[in-house]
Formats: C-alpha cells, structure tokens, sequence
C-alpha cells in the first residue's frame, strides 16, 4: 500500500512541529525517518497512524485519505509499535498477540484456530515462542519489543510503522528483527515507514530515507544521498566519515574525532612518529587532552595521514609507497625543533622509514625528550634485518624513555608539561 504524505502541519499548541512535510512511501518498501532527538520523527509516526490529527495537508493511503478509514479497516490495513511498549498489565504473552487479532474477530466471536496459528507464526517469526505463558510485566525491555511487534505483525497489516523498533535489542536481534521486517516487505509487499536512531542500520536496511530536522524534511531519498559527511555535518552537528559498507556497498557512518584549535601554540607541543595505523587513537586523545599535535613522516593515503588530516594536524607527508625522502626527514626535524617531547610510537619498521627512527635520535640530541610507546613500536615488526632494532635500541641507550603502554605515556608527558591542565 502506498502512503503518500502531503504538506502535512502540526503544532503542541504554539510549538509548531511538523511544517509542510510531504514524501511518498511507494508500496513494499521500507522508508527510514532519521533525525536528530526533538526533530519530529515520534510526531510524524503519530500523524500516519491518525494518533494525532494535523492541523493542515494530508495523508493517503493507496490514494484514500487517511480519516476516512473505519477504525477496524484501518486496524486491518496498518499495525503501530510505538516507542513506549511499557505494559502496565498482567497479560501474558500469548494474549497480547492475541489482541493483534481483534479486528478480524466479530464482536462476540472467540478466537478461532487460524487466529491460533496466526499468533504462533509471528511469536516464532519474533522469536517469542519461549516466551508465550510468560506475563508481559516480566519481560525484559528488549523481549518486550519483539512481543509488540508480533503483535503488529498479528494484524496481518498491509503498512507497518514502528518507532525505534530495535532501541532495546541486542545487536543478534536488531538483525533478526530488521532482517523479517525487511523481507516482510521485499517478499509480501508490507510497506515499512520506521524511525530509526542507529544511521548505519538505517542505511542497511531502507530503500529510502526521510532525514527530518525540526519539523522540516532536510533530505530525502536513497540512503546514499540522504546520508552525506555534509548533511550529517548539518542537522546534528557531528563530523562524520562516510564510506561504502566492505559487502553491501551501503553508506556506513564513523565518528571523527573533534577538531580542536590550536591556540596553545608551541606550549604543549608534541610531535608524533608514527604510521601503518597505530597513531589515530593516539593523535585523538592527545589533542583531546590540550596537546599541540604534529605528525611525521607519514606516507599519504596512510590510515595514520588520514587520522591526522581528520583531525586537521600539521603532517609531514611522503608520497605513496615511497622511501622517506631526505626533504621530508628535514621537514620532519623542522617539526621536532618546535616540540617539547617526541612520542615514537612506530610499527612495522621497514626500510622505507627508518629515517623516522633517525628522527628521533636526533630529537634526542636536541634535548627533546623521547617517549617510545612500547605496545606500538614493537621489536617484532623490524623488517629491517636487524638496522630498526639496533637504532631502537640505541635510542633506548641514548636516553629514551619506554613506557609500556599509553595511560604511562599520558603521565609522563603530564609530567613533562608540569603547569598544564593535560589529562585532568
Ligand atoms: N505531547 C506533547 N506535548 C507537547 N510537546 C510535545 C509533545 N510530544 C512531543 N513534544 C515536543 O515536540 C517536539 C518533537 O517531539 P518528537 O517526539 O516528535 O521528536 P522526535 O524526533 O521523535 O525525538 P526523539 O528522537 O527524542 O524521540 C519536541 O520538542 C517535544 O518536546
């Protein structure tokens, strides 16, 4: 059934919530409304399932408005599992799916056996059987949820709206349960329209996505339009990195960590040797904590050049796949020459940079102290023969300090910037 939603108006009193909303959900497909908390989503579920009445535009099912529906036709057509499914009432299991099956029974007409198998399914389809005597007050939150959707599912509705239906699941069953949903639409024509807080299982499962923003639609469409670094960036606020998911080739959404400016200068500097990946955290929680963050040398394209570029630090960068240059070694020691302390948190050594471990005897000649992080820079990842454990070694020799892993780098850096507020 086809759901076409037009310039739809709704205000709580003087706060206007929906204005001028208007999408179509085309029959058997799976429509996600995302936004941020406060935006609209729960509201605009209330008016599609005709809880709430708007105060302007419309809402057609199949080409037939919404209020013209029967109670009991409409009960038939459309299921609701609302956010809330706290039940105050000692029912069991069974009987609350049961209820699912009240519009198909006449008003003095008990439950007949299809209605019987009926529940069955869809308490197995849910994952519910086990729990069939059990009161509904007992539940935990998460089989609480499954029950009221076998309930909707009960109804043998042609449109199912659900909101957050998978806020209390684990992750084994958010799949379960999306993944019926899901084929529920695709195989039988059910149409979905589902809010829904978690981006990358929105982008996994819906054809389409509504991205609301107080009141207002702010894109709509397939998931890869809809769900953009810059739309993101938009309505909630948040940086994000959006690649292709590795199988299906879906958007799938990465927190970036936040960029912080550098108005410290110089004072809380800390240059950072690393590469292959294991600096990104480390670059994270040292500009968290206040440090002035360099890199280098990292080649481009490096998981570590990239997490510098997220997080907009000065990078020292060598082209790809390439030895470290005798240019970029001098711009690395540019860097170090504006540091207080070097971090060398380097794995694998290859051949290609051991220049970076030059880099940090040099650090040392200068007086700069040099923390190696040992769970990084890991004897075992020499690929050099030998010529990187001997230079480790060396510098150990020279005056380096190891620490075992990065809560011990944390305190001896704060013990090195003494009159700052790092890490408190
Ligand atoms: N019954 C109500 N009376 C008055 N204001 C309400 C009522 N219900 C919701 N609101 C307000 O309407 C706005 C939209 O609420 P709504 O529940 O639709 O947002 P939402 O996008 O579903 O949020 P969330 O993601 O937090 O569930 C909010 O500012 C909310 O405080």
């Amino acid at each position: 059934m086809r759901i076409t939603i037009d310039d739809l108006h709704f205000a709580y009193g003087e706060n206007k919530i929906l204005q001028g909303t208007s999408f179509e959900v085309p029959e058997g497909s799976f429509v996600g409304i995302i936004g941020p908390n406060g935006s609209g989503k729960t509201t605009l579920l209330k008016v599609l399932s005709r809880i709430l009445a708007p105060s302007g535009g419309s809402v057609l099912l199949s080409g037939r408005e919404l209020a013209g529906f029967a109670q009991n036709e409409l009960a038939k057509t459309m299921a609701v599992v609302a956010q809330d499914t706290t039940a105050g009432y000692l029912f069991s299991v069974e009987d609350v799916v049961m209820m699912g099956r009240a519009p198909y029974l006449g008003r003095f007409q008990s439950e007949s056996l299809k209605d019987y198998e009926i529940v069955r399914q869809v308490l197995e389809m849910t994952g519910c059987q086990h729990l069939r005597e059990r009161s509904v007050t007992e539940l935990s939150g998460g089989e609480r949820q499954r029950v009221m959707i076998a309930r909707a599912l009960a109804q043998q509705p042609k449109v199912l709206l659900l909101d957050e239906p998978t806020s209390h699941l684990d992750i084994g069953y958010q799949q379960e349960i999306l993944d019926l949903v899901k084929r529920l639409s695709t195989v039988e024509g059910l149409t979905v329209v589902a809010v829904l807080h978690e981006l990358n299982l929105a982008a996994y499962y819906c054809n389409e996505l509504v991205l609301v923003s107080q009141g207002k639609i702010a894109a709509c469409g397939p998931p890869a339009q809809v769900l953009t670094a810059e739309n993101i960036q938009d309505v909630y606020r948040t940086r994000v990195l959006v690649t292709p998911h590795p199988v299906l080739g879906t958007p799938t959404i990465s927190l970036l960590p936040h960029v912080h400016h550098r108005a410290q200068k110089d004072k809380r500097r800390v240059h950072l040797i690393a590469g292959g990946g294991c600096g990104g955290e480390l670059m994270r929680d040292l500009t968290e904590a206040g440090f002035t963050v360099s890199v280098g040398v990292l080649n481009v394209g490096d998981t570590d050049w990239e997490a510098a570029r997220a997080l907009d630090l000065p990078v020292v960068a060598e082209v790809p796949f390439s030895h470290i240059s005798q240019e970029r070694h001098a711009e690395n020691l540019s860097q170090i020459k504006e540091a207080r302390a070097v971090v060398l948190a380097e794995a694998p050594i290859g051949a290609g940079n051991l220049l970076n471990l030059q880099a940090a005897q040099a650090a040392l000649e200068m007086k700069t102290p040099v923390y190696i992080l040992e769970e990084k820079a890991q004897a075992d990842r020499d690929f050099t023969g030998g010529e990187g454990l001997r230079l480790l070694q060396s510098l150990k020799e020279q005056g380096a300090v190891t620490v075992p892993e990065k809560a011990a780098l944390y305190r001896k850096l704060k013990e090195c910037f003494p009159s700052g507020d790092c890490f408190d």
